[in-house]
């Protein structure tokens, strides 16, 4: 890997004209840069931190090897064309070996009902319908609707909307699917399922099956945004990459190196630089400067529009500011637990709640994954990794004195390490390893403002209409990455890659 330290950089000037300078190596931003790359661009990713993959990043401690987010990976299947990871692989000439999960989500949810989403669509429906056989029509016509949304992406090439030759191309290849897709655009998945289903008990479980994602209940969820995750983890299904989440960025880079394009890490941009109202280039914290053709930010929006730039906020922004607001940060906990407490046929994926009232609140909802179910070499011999993470706002968190931090850090995970008990007894004791992880570490380590998840509706708005594309109010600036259309989620930012890529390559007329 060809890693330029500051020091030694030999472009520190602006001598060099990069056809796109791309902020930040999130896979939001490393799918832009490869499909540029793969298209002949010259790119240059600018990376503050020392490896690449932003959220999709990993860490090592004493034998293990922890993903910093989310374990649960869409985007992996081998057909159809909503497998954007392994497509964005393919088009740099690698690919990763990854590991079938049997199941995505082992739900323990209030009075005692727990459901398992199994990777065979019929078994889940079964699962679902012995649980609420009174709703066994609603549960399917529910679902069957979630497909028809996967259908019509599934069966057209995924690329820019803000492109009008792809647009009618597309139109006329598969009319039927486009107009599925305008008929979905403004739509959310609480009105659908409530069409269906009446059950309130019922009507709660679709709604974690969107909070366990999208951070918000279902009626402020996408229906776009579901049928992707409702029906593609029976499709392409839930696939981890072999050597952890950390391999899908190392990949991309050794792509985009093999195509002559490059990374700097430790590379902290500070400002985008704006000559006659047009980005042209941006300046690191250390000085330097570069130049490119197009600057395509892979920061949040609020970093991007409130840090980087030294111009007035764009009316656009502003307004898309009062739709949408930071969702939470998450309190993470990395632990390396014993194998004796973890039984023979586990699930990896696990959602804990209690209390349905509790389901928004910090510390409501307890996520687990134990990716080293499928991938034991993640952790030492006897081992396994469990991550939990759970909702929290980095106010409650701000202020503390650096004893109160730790104690406050201590308490918190003691509080979920405790109710995780319930579903792994003897947890606690079976503890060889522990890491906790703060919405401050979040901001610190993944420069997120706020360390936030990425951006939720302020108020139930019609789908994702309001969702921004990639090109902004600033010639020359793009965004890509999750607070751009389609919003968070690996196999969704990668989409916006391909969409970013493709607007950019139009606009450089590659
Ligand atoms: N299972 C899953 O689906 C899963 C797993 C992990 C992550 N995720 C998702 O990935 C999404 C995030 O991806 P993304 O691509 O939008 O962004 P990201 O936040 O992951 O990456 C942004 C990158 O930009 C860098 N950066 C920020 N400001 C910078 C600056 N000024 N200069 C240089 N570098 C800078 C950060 O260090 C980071 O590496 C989230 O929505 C998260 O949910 C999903
Ligand atoms: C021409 C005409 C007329 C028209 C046109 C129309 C059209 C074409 C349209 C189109 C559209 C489109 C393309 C769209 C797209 C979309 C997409 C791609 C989407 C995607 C999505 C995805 C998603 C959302 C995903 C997500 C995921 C996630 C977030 C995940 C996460 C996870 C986690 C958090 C974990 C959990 C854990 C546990 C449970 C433990």
């Amino acid at each position: 890997m060809t890693t330029v330290s500051p020091k030694q950089s030999p472009t520190a000037t602006t001598d060099h004209l990069y056809d796109a300078i791309i902020i930040g190596s999130g896979i939001g931003g490393l799918v832009t840069a490869t499909q540029l790359a793969a298209k002949g661009a010259n790119v240059l990713v600018l990376e503050r931190y020392i490896i690449p993959g932003g959220s999709a990043g990993y860490f090592e401690r004493q034998g293990y090897r922890f993903d910093v987010g989310a374990s649960m990976i869409f985007g992996f299947g081998s057909q159809g064309t909503t497998n954007l990871l392994t497509r964005a692989l393919e088009a740099v000439e690698t690919s990763l070996e990854t590991i079938p999960d049997p199941v995505q989500i082992h739900y323990h949810l209030p009075n005692n009902l727990e459901v398992k989403v199994h990777r065979e669509y019929e078994k889940f429906i079964q699962e679902l319908i012995n649980q609420f056989p009174h709703e066994a029509e609603g549960i399917r016509k529910f679902y069957d609707e979630c497909w028809q949304v996967f259908n019509c992406l599934n069966s057209m090439e995924l690329l820019s909307l803000e492109e009008p030759r792809y647009l009618t191309r597309v139109f006329f290849q598969h009319p039927f699917a486009c107009l599925g897709l305008v008929k979905y655009l403004p739509q959310n998945v609480g009105d659908i399922a409530r069409r269906y289903i009446s059950d309130p008990a019922l009507l709660k479980f679709i709604d974690i099956e969107c909070y366990c994602w999208s951070v918000v209940p279902a009626e402020k969820t996408p229906m776009i945004n579901a049928g992707m995750v409702f029906s593609d983890r029976h499709y392409g299904g839930i696939n981890y990459p072999k050597g952890g989440v950390g391999q899908i960025a190392q990949k991309l880079v050794e792509g985009l190196e093999k195509k002559g394009s490059k990374i700097e890490y430790k590379a902290r941009v500070k400002e985008i630089i704006i000559e006659n109202n047009k980005a042209v280039g941006v300046r690191l914290a250390d000085g330097r400067e570069y130049r490119g053709k197009r600057i395509i930010s892979n920061a949040t929006r609020w970093d991007t529009f409130e840090k980087l730039l030294s111009v007035q906020k764009p009316k656009k922004e502003q307004k898309w500011q009062q739709r949408y607001q930071k969702s939470p940060s998450f309190l993470s906990l990395h632990l390396g637990v014993k194998s004796e407490i973890v039984p023979e046929n586990s699930d990896c994926h696990h959602i804990l709640l209690e209390e349905w009232e509790k389901m928004e609140e910090p510390e409501g909802t307890i996520f687990l994954s134990i990716p080293t179910l499928l991938d034991p070499s993640l952790a030492p011999e006897g081992c396994h990794i469990f991550h939990a993470f759970t909702p929290h706002w980095i106010d409650d968190w701000q202020g503390l004195s650096p004893q109160d931090y730790e104690q406050k850090k201590e308490e918190t995970a003691a509080k979920v390490i405790q109710r995780l008990e319930k579903i792994f007894p003897g947890l606690e004791e079976g503890l060889d390893y522990q890491e906790v992880g703060t919405p401050r570490t979040h901001r610190r380590f993944l420069g997120r403002d706020d360390g936030t998840y990425g951006p939720i509706p302020q108020k139930k708005l019609m789908g994702l209409l309001a969702m921004p594309f990639n090109q902004t109010a600033i010639s020359g600036l793009y965004c890509v990455g999750d607070s751009t259309f389609p919003g968070q989620g690996l196999n969704a930012v990668a989409f916006s890659g391909f969409a970013c890529a493709h607007r950019v390559a139009v606009d450089l007329g590659l």
